[in-house]
Protein backbone atom coordinates (compact mmCIF):
# COMPACT_ATOMS: atom_id res chain seq x y z
CA UNK A 1 0.00 0.00 0.00
CA UNK A 2 2.59 2.69 1.11
CA UNK A 3 4.40 1.79 -2.71
CA UNK A 4 0.93 2.43 -4.08
CA UNK A 5 1.17 5.50 -2.44
CA UNK A 6 3.76 7.15 -3.99
CA UNK A 7 2.95 5.70 -7.32
CA UNK A 8 -0.45 7.39 -7.53
CA UNK A 9 0.52 10.43 -5.68
CA UNK A 10 3.78 11.72 -7.31
CA UNK A 11 5.21 14.76 -5.23
CA UNK A 12 7.56 15.68 -8.23
CA UNK A 13 6.53 18.08 -11.35
CA UNK A 14 6.72 16.94 -14.68
CA UNK A 15 8.87 18.45 -17.11
CA UNK A 16 6.30 18.93 -19.77
CA UNK A 17 5.70 21.89 -21.57
CA UNK A 18 3.49 24.25 -19.50
CA UNK A 19 1.25 25.60 -21.94
CA UNK A 20 0.25 22.25 -23.63
CA UNK A 21 -0.93 20.72 -20.72
CA UNK A 22 -2.22 23.89 -19.98
CA UNK A 23 -4.28 23.68 -23.13
CA UNK A 24 -5.10 20.00 -22.29
CA UNK A 25 -6.43 20.67 -19.18
CA UNK A 26 -8.84 23.10 -20.64
CA UNK A 27 -10.05 20.43 -22.95
CA UNK A 28 -10.07 17.40 -20.09
CA UNK A 29 -12.83 19.80 -18.31
CA UNK A 30 -15.69 19.34 -19.86
CA UNK A 31 -14.87 15.71 -20.74
CA UNK A 32 -14.19 15.53 -17.01
CA UNK A 33 -17.38 14.71 -15.48
CA UNK A 34 -18.16 11.64 -17.90
CA UNK A 35 -14.94 10.15 -18.13
CA UNK A 36 -13.61 10.44 -14.73
CA UNK A 37 -16.08 8.25 -12.92
CA UNK A 38 -15.37 5.71 -15.67
CA UNK A 39 -11.64 5.74 -15.38
CA UNK A 40 -12.33 5.33 -11.54
CA UNK A 41 -14.31 2.32 -11.92
CA UNK A 42 -11.41 0.58 -14.34
CA UNK A 43 -8.94 2.05 -11.61
CA UNK A 44 -10.86 0.68 -8.46
CA UNK A 45 -12.02 -2.65 -9.47
CA UNK A 46 -10.39 -5.65 -8.08
CA UNK A 47 -7.82 -5.82 -5.26
CA UNK A 48 -5.16 -3.26 -3.85
CA UNK A 49 -2.67 -5.13 -5.94
CA UNK A 50 -4.36 -5.04 -8.76
CA UNK A 51 -4.53 -0.55 -8.29
CA UNK A 52 -0.71 -0.65 -7.92
CA UNK A 53 0.29 -2.93 -11.03
CA UNK A 54 -2.61 -0.29 -13.22
CA UNK A 55 -1.06 2.70 -11.55
CA UNK A 56 2.47 1.57 -13.11
CA UNK A 57 1.67 0.64 -16.37
CA UNK A 58 -0.87 4.06 -16.66
CA UNK A 59 2.25 6.17 -16.90
CA UNK A 60 2.39 10.08 -15.65
CA UNK A 61 -0.57 10.25 -13.20
CA UNK A 62 -3.49 12.85 -13.35
CA UNK A 63 -1.84 14.61 -10.03
CA UNK A 64 1.49 15.02 -11.92
CA UNK A 65 -0.22 17.20 -14.79
CA UNK A 66 -1.93 18.81 -12.29
CA UNK A 67 0.79 20.23 -10.43
CA UNK A 68 2.24 21.02 -13.08
CA UNK A 69 -0.25 23.65 -14.69
CA UNK A 70 0.96 26.92 -14.29
CA UNK A 71 -1.60 28.41 -11.93
CA UNK A 72 0.21 25.39 -9.30
CA UNK A 73 3.75 27.18 -10.53
CA UNK A 74 2.96 30.58 -9.78
CA UNK A 75 6.23 32.75 -9.16
CA UNK A 76 6.43 33.14 -5.08
CA UNK A 77 7.64 36.01 -3.44
CA UNK A 78 10.94 35.23 -1.85
CA UNK A 79 10.75 34.44 1.82
CA UNK A 80 12.10 36.56 4.59
CA UNK A 81 13.59 35.72 7.39
CA UNK A 82 10.70 36.33 9.87
CA UNK A 83 8.45 34.36 6.98
CA UNK A 84 9.97 30.73 8.43
CA UNK A 85 7.85 29.49 12.01
CA UNK A 86 11.55 28.21 13.04
CA UNK A 87 14.76 28.70 12.99
CA UNK A 88 17.78 27.02 13.98
CA UNK A 89 19.95 28.83 16.51
CA UNK A 90 22.70 30.86 15.90
CA UNK A 91 26.20 28.98 15.02
CA UNK A 92 27.30 29.66 18.66
CA UNK A 93 24.45 27.77 20.43
CA UNK A 94 24.42 25.04 18.48
CA UNK A 95 23.27 21.74 19.25
CA UNK A 96 25.60 20.76 22.42
CA UNK A 97 22.86 22.48 24.52
CA UNK A 98 20.10 20.08 23.01
CA UNK A 99 22.40 16.99 23.96
CA UNK A 100 23.40 18.77 27.46
CA UNK A 101 19.44 18.82 28.23
CA UNK A 102 19.02 14.88 27.90
CA UNK A 103 22.28 13.74 29.74
CA UNK A 104 21.78 12.81 33.50
CA UNK A 105 24.12 13.81 36.56
CA UNK A 106 26.34 10.29 35.84
CA UNK A 107 26.32 11.79 32.39
CA UNK A 108 24.53 9.02 30.62
CA UNK A 109 22.13 9.86 28.07
CA UNK A 110 18.25 9.27 29.69
CA UNK A 111 16.88 9.18 26.21
CA UNK A 112 18.69 5.36 26.22
CA UNK A 113 16.42 4.37 29.42
CA UNK A 114 12.82 5.40 27.88
CA UNK A 115 13.80 3.98 24.92
CA UNK A 116 14.49 7.22 22.87
CA UNK A 117 17.45 7.12 20.63
CA UNK A 118 20.00 8.99 21.41
CA UNK A 119 20.28 12.72 20.06
CA UNK A 120 22.84 13.07 17.43
CA UNK A 121 21.84 16.26 15.31
CA UNK A 122 23.68 19.40 14.04
CA UNK A 123 22.45 21.97 11.77
CA UNK A 124 23.25 19.62 8.72
CA UNK A 125 19.77 19.03 7.62
CA UNK A 126 21.08 15.52 7.24
CA UNK A 127 20.76 14.68 10.41
CA UNK A 128 17.55 15.77 11.31
CA UNK A 129 14.39 13.29 11.32
CA UNK A 130 11.65 13.54 9.12
CA UNK A 131 9.41 15.28 11.77
CA UNK A 132 11.35 18.17 12.75
CA UNK A 133 12.63 18.71 8.73
CA UNK A 134 8.55 19.22 8.09
CA UNK A 135 8.74 21.70 11.50
CA UNK A 136 11.39 23.83 9.80
CA UNK A 137 9.76 23.92 6.60
CA UNK A 138 6.82 25.51 8.16
CA UNK A 139 6.34 29.12 6.46
CA UNK A 140 3.89 31.62 6.83
CA UNK A 141 2.15 30.58 3.44
CA UNK A 142 1.67 27.02 4.06
CA UNK A 143 2.60 23.73 6.12
CA UNK A 144 5.13 22.47 3.61
CA UNK A 145 6.01 22.63 -0.23
CA UNK A 146 4.41 20.02 -2.35
CA UNK A 147 7.83 19.54 -3.88
CA UNK A 148 9.87 19.02 -0.59
CA UNK A 149 10.52 15.57 -0.20
CA UNK A 150 10.79 15.90 3.18
CA UNK A 151 6.90 15.67 2.68
CA UNK A 152 7.39 12.23 1.30
CA UNK A 153 9.60 11.83 4.34
CA UNK A 154 7.15 12.40 7.20
CA UNK A 155 4.92 10.43 5.36
CA UNK A 156 6.61 7.47 5.13
CA UNK A 157 7.86 7.34 8.79
CA UNK A 158 4.34 8.15 10.30
CA UNK A 159 3.67 4.87 8.48
CA UNK A 160 6.77 2.78 9.70
CA UNK A 161 8.38 3.83 12.48
CA UNK A 162 8.19 1.96 15.59
CA UNK A 163 5.72 3.03 18.26
CA UNK A 164 7.12 3.88 21.55
CA UNK A 165 4.08 5.26 23.45
CA UNK A 166 0.08 6.36 23.04
CA UNK A 167 -1.53 8.33 25.53
CA UNK A 168 -4.78 10.12 25.46
CA UNK A 169 -5.15 13.64 24.13
CA UNK A 170 -6.67 15.88 26.30
CA UNK A 171 -8.81 18.42 25.05
CA UNK A 172 -11.79 17.97 22.15
CA UNK A 173 -14.84 15.51 22.28
CA UNK A 174 -13.80 12.09 20.66
CA UNK A 175 -11.48 9.88 21.43
CA UNK A 176 -7.68 10.46 19.93
CA UNK A 177 -3.94 9.65 20.80
CA UNK A 178 -0.36 10.86 20.88
CA UNK A 179 1.79 8.20 19.58
CA UNK A 180 5.26 8.77 20.35
CA UNK A 181 8.32 8.11 18.37
CA UNK A 182 12.07 6.88 19.25
CA UNK A 183 13.26 10.08 17.70
CA UNK A 184 10.93 12.79 19.54
CA UNK A 185 8.75 12.46 16.88
CA UNK A 186 4.81 12.23 17.34
CA UNK A 187 1.56 12.15 15.72
CA UNK A 188 -2.33 12.43 16.18
CA UNK A 189 -3.65 8.67 16.16
CA UNK A 190 -7.51 8.74 15.34
CA UNK A 191 -8.86 5.16 15.12
CA UNK A 192 -11.39 3.35 12.52
CA UNK A 193 -14.90 3.37 14.00
CA UNK A 194 -16.62 2.00 11.04
CA UNK A 195 -16.58 0.92 7.61
CA UNK A 196 -15.76 2.99 4.63
CA UNK A 197 -18.94 2.97 2.87
CA UNK A 198 -21.46 3.56 6.05
CA UNK A 199 -23.16 6.95 5.39
CA UNK A 200 -23.78 8.88 8.44
CA UNK A 201 -27.71 8.75 9.85
CA UNK A 202 -29.63 11.51 7.90
CA UNK A 203 -31.29 11.73 11.30
CA UNK A 204 -27.88 12.14 12.94
CA UNK A 205 -27.09 16.13 13.62
CA UNK A 206 -23.85 17.11 12.32
CA UNK A 207 -22.50 17.40 16.04
CA UNK A 208 -23.29 13.89 16.87
CA UNK A 209 -21.59 12.29 13.72
CA UNK A 210 -18.33 9.97 14.60
CA UNK A 211 -15.06 11.60 13.91
CA UNK A 212 -13.61 9.63 10.84
CA UNK A 213 -9.88 8.11 10.07
CA UNK A 214 -10.20 8.28 6.42
CA UNK A 215 -11.48 11.53 6.21
CA UNK A 216 -8.66 12.95 8.17
CA UNK A 217 -6.40 11.00 5.67
CA UNK A 218 -8.63 11.96 2.47
CA UNK A 219 -8.59 15.57 3.89
CA UNK A 220 -4.82 15.73 3.43
CA UNK A 221 -4.86 14.93 0.11
CA UNK A 222 -7.90 17.09 -0.97
CA UNK A 223 -6.51 20.22 0.29
CA UNK A 224 -2.85 19.30 -0.62
CA UNK A 225 -4.46 18.79 -4.38
CA UNK A 226 -6.09 21.64 -4.13
CA UNK A 227 -2.76 23.39 -3.81
CA UNK A 228 -3.49 25.31 -0.17
CA UNK A 229 -0.76 22.85 1.59
CA UNK A 230 -2.86 23.53 4.94
CA UNK A 231 -3.17 20.06 6.98
CA UNK A 232 -0.19 18.71 8.34
CA UNK A 233 0.89 15.61 6.59
CA UNK A 234 -1.98 12.29 7.49
CA UNK A 235 -1.10 8.84 6.76
CA UNK A 236 -3.43 5.37 7.61
CA UNK A 237 -1.60 2.37 9.29
CA UNK A 238 -2.47 -0.62 10.49
CA UNK A 239 -1.10 -1.28 14.07
CA UNK A 240 -1.67 -3.87 16.34
CA UNK A 241 -3.65 -2.46 19.58
CA UNK A 242 -2.13 -4.73 22.13
CA UNK A 243 1.54 -4.65 21.71
CA UNK A 244 0.96 -0.98 19.95
CA UNK A 245 -1.49 0.77 22.30
CA UNK A 246 -1.89 -1.61 25.30
CA UNK A 247 1.27 -3.12 26.19
CA UNK A 248 3.07 0.29 26.23
CA UNK A 249 0.79 2.99 27.24
CA UNK A 250 1.60 4.86 30.51
CA UNK A 251 -1.90 6.39 30.45
CA UNK A 252 -3.76 4.26 33.31
CA UNK A 253 -7.35 5.83 32.18
CA UNK A 254 -6.34 4.41 28.75
CA UNK A 255 -5.23 1.00 29.72
CA UNK A 256 -8.32 0.69 32.11
CA UNK A 257 -10.85 0.47 29.37
CA UNK A 258 -8.89 -1.74 27.45
CA UNK A 259 -11.46 -5.11 26.88
CA UNK A 260 -11.98 -8.51 25.12
CA UNK A 261 -15.22 -7.89 22.90
CA UNK A 262 -17.90 -11.47 22.85
CA UNK A 263 -16.15 -11.99 19.46
CA UNK A 264 -12.66 -12.25 20.78
CA UNK A 265 -11.05 -9.36 19.57
CA UNK A 266 -9.46 -6.24 21.76
CA UNK A 267 -11.15 -3.32 22.27
CA UNK A 268 -10.42 -0.29 24.04
CA UNK A 269 -12.62 3.15 24.92
CA UNK A 270 -10.67 5.92 26.64
CA UNK A 271 -12.39 8.54 28.16
CA UNK A 272 -13.75 11.74 26.58
CA UNK A 273 -16.94 13.72 26.32
CA UNK A 274 -18.37 11.54 23.30
CA UNK A 275 -18.67 8.27 22.24
CA UNK A 276 -16.40 7.04 24.79
CA UNK A 277 -17.96 3.63 26.72
CA UNK A 278 -18.57 0.31 26.26
CA UNK A 279 -21.01 0.75 23.54
CA UNK A 280 -18.73 2.48 21.09
CA UNK A 281 -15.94 0.37 21.70
CA UNK A 282 -12.70 0.75 18.81
CA UNK A 283 -11.70 -2.58 18.14
CA UNK A 284 -8.64 -4.83 16.85
CA UNK A 285 -9.69 -7.49 14.33
CA UNK A 286 -8.61 -9.24 16.92
CA UNK A 287 -5.51 -7.19 17.37
CA UNK A 288 -5.23 -5.55 14.37
CA UNK A 289 -6.76 -2.03 14.49
CA UNK A 290 -6.75 0.86 10.96
CA UNK A 291 -5.71 4.26 12.05
CA UNK A 292 -4.59 7.62 10.82
CA UNK A 293 -1.50 9.59 12.09
CA UNK A 294 -1.47 13.31 11.66
CA UNK A 295 2.00 14.80 12.18
CA UNK A 296 2.13 16.74 15.31
CA UNK A 297 2.58 20.02 14.86
CA UNK A 298 5.99 22.09 16.73
CA UNK A 299 5.37 21.89 20.45
CA UNK A 300 3.24 25.10 21.59
CA UNK A 301 5.76 26.20 23.61
CA UNK A 302 7.97 27.42 20.42
CA UNK A 303 4.87 27.91 18.10
CA UNK A 304 1.94 29.21 20.00
CA UNK A 305 -1.31 29.08 17.45
CA UNK A 306 -4.14 31.34 18.06
CA UNK A 307 -7.44 29.82 17.56
CA UNK A 308 -10.17 31.44 15.60
CA UNK A 309 -14.05 31.24 15.74
CA UNK A 310 -15.36 30.83 12.21
CA UNK A 311 -17.40 33.38 11.47
CA UNK A 312 -19.62 30.70 9.84
CA UNK A 313 -19.77 27.97 12.56
CA UNK A 314 -23.01 26.31 13.03
CA UNK A 315 -24.77 26.77 16.03
CA UNK A 316 -24.57 23.31 17.63
CA UNK A 317 -27.83 23.30 18.77
CA UNK A 318 -31.01 21.04 17.98
CA UNK A 319 -32.69 24.05 17.59
CA UNK A 320 -31.36 27.69 17.53
CA UNK A 321 -29.68 29.15 14.43
CA UNK A 322 -26.21 30.74 13.88
CA UNK A 323 -26.16 34.30 13.34
CA UNK A 324 -25.43 34.05 9.50
CA UNK A 325 -28.34 32.06 8.96
CA UNK A 326 -30.62 34.62 10.18
CA UNK A 327 -29.16 38.07 9.53
CA UNK A 328 -29.61 38.97 5.72
CA UNK A 329 -26.46 41.55 6.46
CA UNK A 330 -24.41 39.33 8.30
CA UNK A 331 -21.52 38.76 5.89
CA UNK A 332 -21.09 42.77 5.31
CA UNK A 333 -20.29 43.17 8.57
CA UNK A 334 -18.02 40.46 8.80
CA UNK A 335 -16.36 41.95 5.83
CA UNK A 336 -15.88 44.78 7.61
CA UNK A 337 -14.43 43.50 10.93
CA UNK A 338 -11.08 42.70 11.44
CA UNK A 339 -9.35 40.64 10.94
CA UNK A 340 -11.62 40.06 7.94
CA UNK A 341 -11.58 43.34 6.26
CA UNK A 342 -7.68 43.37 4.94
CA UNK A 343 -5.70 41.28 3.50
CA UNK A 344 -6.40 37.80 2.33
CA UNK A 345 -8.33 36.39 5.54
CA UNK A 346 -11.54 36.61 3.92
CA UNK A 347 -10.97 34.20 0.90
CA UNK A 348 -8.41 32.26 3.02
CA UNK A 349 -11.90 31.26 5.04
CA UNK A 350 -13.37 31.50 1.46
CA UNK A 351 -10.81 28.30 0.29
CA UNK A 352 -11.55 26.65 3.69
CA UNK A 353 -15.17 26.98 2.68
CA UNK A 354 -14.54 24.96 -0.68
CA UNK A 355 -12.39 22.48 0.69
CA UNK A 356 -15.41 21.89 3.00
CA UNK A 357 -18.08 22.08 0.72
CA UNK A 358 -16.18 19.10 -1.46
CA UNK A 359 -15.88 16.91 1.64
CA UNK A 360 -18.81 17.86 3.06
CA UNK A 361 -17.57 19.09 6.54
CA UNK A 362 -20.10 20.99 8.65
CA UNK A 363 -18.30 20.88 11.57
CA UNK A 364 -15.40 23.78 11.52
CA UNK A 365 -16.16 25.67 14.27
CA UNK A 366 -12.83 27.29 14.19
CA UNK A 367 -9.36 27.12 12.70
CA UNK A 368 -6.22 28.68 13.85
CA UNK A 369 -3.45 30.32 13.17
CA UNK A 370 0.28 30.61 13.73
CA UNK A 371 0.83 33.43 16.34
CA UNK A 372 4.49 34.15 15.61
CA UNK A 373 2.67 35.72 11.55
CA UNK A 374 0.18 37.84 13.29
CA UNK A 375 -2.84 38.24 10.28
CA UNK A 376 -0.99 37.61 7.75
CA UNK A 377 -0.60 34.20 7.28
CA UNK A 378 -2.42 31.08 5.95
CA UNK A 379 -5.49 29.12 8.22
CA UNK A 380 -4.57 25.77 9.25
CA UNK A 381 -7.53 23.19 8.14
CA UNK A 382 -7.18 20.80 11.39
CA UNK A 383 -10.09 18.50 12.29
CA UNK A 384 -11.34 16.85 9.26
CA UNK A 385 -12.38 14.00 11.32
CA UNK A 386 -16.19 14.92 10.12
CA UNK A 387 -16.07 14.86 6.81
CA UNK A 388 -16.91 12.51 4.19
CA UNK A 389 -20.00 10.89 6.29
CA UNK A 390 -22.45 11.68 3.47
CA UNK A 391 -22.40 11.20 -0.24
CA UNK A 392 -25.87 11.23 -1.47
CA UNK A 393 -26.77 14.69 0.02
CA UNK A 394 -24.75 17.79 -0.47
CA UNK A 395 -24.91 20.58 1.98
CA UNK A 396 -25.24 24.38 -0.17
CA UNK A 397 -24.44 25.82 3.32
CA UNK A 398 -20.79 25.11 3.75
CA UNK A 399 -20.30 27.27 0.23
CA UNK A 400 -23.31 29.60 -0.03
CA UNK A 401 -22.38 31.42 3.13
CA UNK A 402 -19.62 32.51 2.69
CA UNK A 403 -18.40 32.10 -0.99
CA UNK A 404 -21.62 33.16 -3.02
CA UNK A 405 -22.40 36.16 0.05
CA UNK A 406 -18.91 36.80 0.53
CA UNK A 407 -16.57 37.25 -2.07
CA UNK A 408 -16.30 37.10 -6.21
CA UNK A 409 -14.20 33.60 -5.50
CA UNK A 410 -11.05 32.50 -4.10
CA UNK A 411 -8.52 30.34 -6.05
CA UNK A 412 -10.32 27.31 -7.61
CA UNK A 413 -8.24 25.04 -9.55
CA UNK A 414 -9.45 24.16 -13.22
CA UNK A 415 -10.33 20.88 -12.30
CA UNK A 416 -9.78 18.27 -10.02
CA UNK A 417 -9.03 14.82 -11.90
CA UNK A 418 -5.96 13.76 -9.47
CA UNK A 419 -9.13 13.61 -6.45
CA UNK A 420 -8.47 9.84 -8.21
CA UNK A 421 -5.22 10.05 -6.31
CA UNK A 422 -7.13 9.58 -3.03
CA UNK A 423 -8.98 7.26 -4.83
CA UNK A 424 -6.14 4.93 -5.76
CA UNK A 425 -4.68 5.26 -2.19
CA UNK A 426 -5.21 2.77 0.28
CA UNK A 427 -4.02 3.50 3.78
CA UNK A 428 -0.49 2.56 3.47
CA UNK A 429 0.35 -0.10 5.84
CA UNK A 430 0.64 -3.63 5.65
CA UNK A 431 -1.27 -5.25 2.56
CA UNK A 432 -4.55 -6.09 4.53
CA UNK A 433 -5.16 -2.59 4.96
CA UNK A 434 -8.88 -1.36 3.95
CA UNK A 435 -8.75 -1.22 0.06
CA UNK A 436 -9.30 2.70 -1.44
CA UNK A 437 -9.43 5.56 0.55
CA UNK A 438 -12.90 6.82 -0.21
CA UNK A 439 -15.62 4.67 -1.38
CA UNK A 440 -16.69 5.51 -4.96
CA UNK A 441 -19.88 6.94 -4.11
CA UNK A 442 -17.83 9.98 -1.99
CA UNK A 443 -15.53 10.22 -5.71
CA UNK A 444 -18.87 10.71 -7.14
CA UNK A 445 -19.44 13.85 -4.56
CA UNK A 446 -16.37 14.73 -5.28
CA UNK A 447 -17.32 15.36 -9.10
CA UNK A 448 -20.48 16.41 -8.33
CA UNK A 449 -19.68 19.22 -5.79
CA UNK A 450 -16.77 20.72 -8.03
CA UNK A 451 -19.62 21.55 -10.44
CA UNK A 452 -21.46 23.34 -8.15
CA UNK A 453 -18.02 25.39 -6.88
CA UNK A 454 -17.10 26.31 -10.21
CA UNK A 455 -20.83 26.96 -10.88
CA UNK A 456 -21.36 29.31 -8.06
CA UNK A 457 -18.15 31.02 -8.76
CA UNK A 458 -19.05 31.70 -12.42
CA UNK A 459 -22.53 33.33 -11.19
CA UNK A 460 -20.19 35.42 -8.70
CA UNK A 461 -18.05 36.24 -11.35
CA UNK A 462 -21.36 37.20 -13.78
CA UNK A 463 -22.69 39.47 -11.19
CA UNK A 464 -19.18 41.53 -11.00
CA UNK A 465 -19.23 42.18 -14.12
CA UNK A 466 -18.61 45.94 -15.07
CA UNK A 467 -18.00 46.25 -11.20
CA UNK A 468 -14.82 44.62 -10.68
CA UNK A 469 -11.95 45.58 -13.87
CA UNK A 470 -12.03 41.99 -15.91
CA UNK A 471 -7.92 41.26 -15.04
CA UNK A 472 -8.61 40.99 -11.33
CA UNK A 473 -11.93 38.18 -12.07
CA UNK A 474 -9.25 36.72 -14.73
CA UNK A 475 -6.57 36.70 -12.17
CA UNK A 476 -9.07 35.49 -9.25
CA UNK A 477 -10.18 32.57 -11.46
CA UNK A 478 -9.59 30.14 -14.06
CA UNK A 479 -11.77 27.95 -14.75
N1 LIG B 1 -1.57 17.60 13.90
C1 LIG B 1 -1.73 18.18 15.09
N2 LIG B 1 -0.67 18.51 15.86
C2 LIG B 1 -0.82 19.09 17.06
N3 LIG B 1 -2.01 19.43 17.57
C3 LIG B 1 -3.11 19.15 16.85
C4 LIG B 1 -3.02 18.52 15.57
N4 LIG B 1 -4.29 18.37 15.11
C5 LIG B 1 -5.10 18.88 16.03
N5 LIG B 1 -4.40 19.35 17.09
C6 LIG B 1 -4.93 19.99 18.28
O1 LIG B 1 -5.74 19.09 18.99
C7 LIG B 1 -7.02 19.64 19.22
C8 LIG B 1 -8.05 18.55 19.10
O2 LIG B 1 -7.97 17.93 17.84
P1 LIG B 1 -9.25 17.71 16.94
O3 LIG B 1 -9.90 19.04 16.76
O4 LIG B 1 -8.87 16.96 15.73
O5 LIG B 1 -10.11 16.79 17.91
P2 LIG B 1 -11.65 16.80 18.17
O6 LIG B 1 -11.89 15.75 19.22
O7 LIG B 1 -12.36 16.68 16.90
O8 LIG B 1 -11.89 18.24 18.78
P3 LIG B 1 -13.25 19.08 18.82
O9 LIG B 1 -14.22 18.23 19.52
O10 LIG B 1 -12.85 20.30 19.57
O11 LIG B 1 -13.65 19.33 17.41
C9 LIG B 1 -7.19 20.73 18.19
O12 LIG B 1 -7.91 21.81 18.68
C10 LIG B 1 -5.77 21.16 17.86
O13 LIG B 1 -5.38 22.32 18.56
MN1 LIG C 1 -13.79 17.80 15.90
Amino acid sequence: CLAMLQTACVFTPTTSSSSALFQRAASQNTKLNSSASRERTTNLSGTDRKLVGEAKVKGPSKLKELFSHPLYNLPHVALQEDDWLLRLKPEEEKSEKIQESHVDSNGESDSAVKGYDKISWTRDADTHPPWLRFHLGITRWQLYDRKDPSLEQVMQYLATERILGAVQKSGGTQLKLIISFPNYGQALLKPMKQPRDAETDFNLFYFSDFERHNAEIAAFHLDRVLGFNRIPPVVGRLINVTTEIREITTDRKLSRTFFTSPAGNVCFYGQCDYYCSTEHPVCGRPHALEVSLATFLPDLELASRRSWRSPWRRSYSRTKLAQWEKDPDYCDTVKQAPPYDRGTRLVDVIDMAVLDFLMSNMDRHHYETFEKFGNETFLLHLDNGRAFGRHSIDEPTILDAPLHTAAPASLVPPQLPSVGCAAGVSVPGPSKCGGPLLSENHLSALDRRLDTVLKTVRECQNKLVGQVPTYILHNIIFI
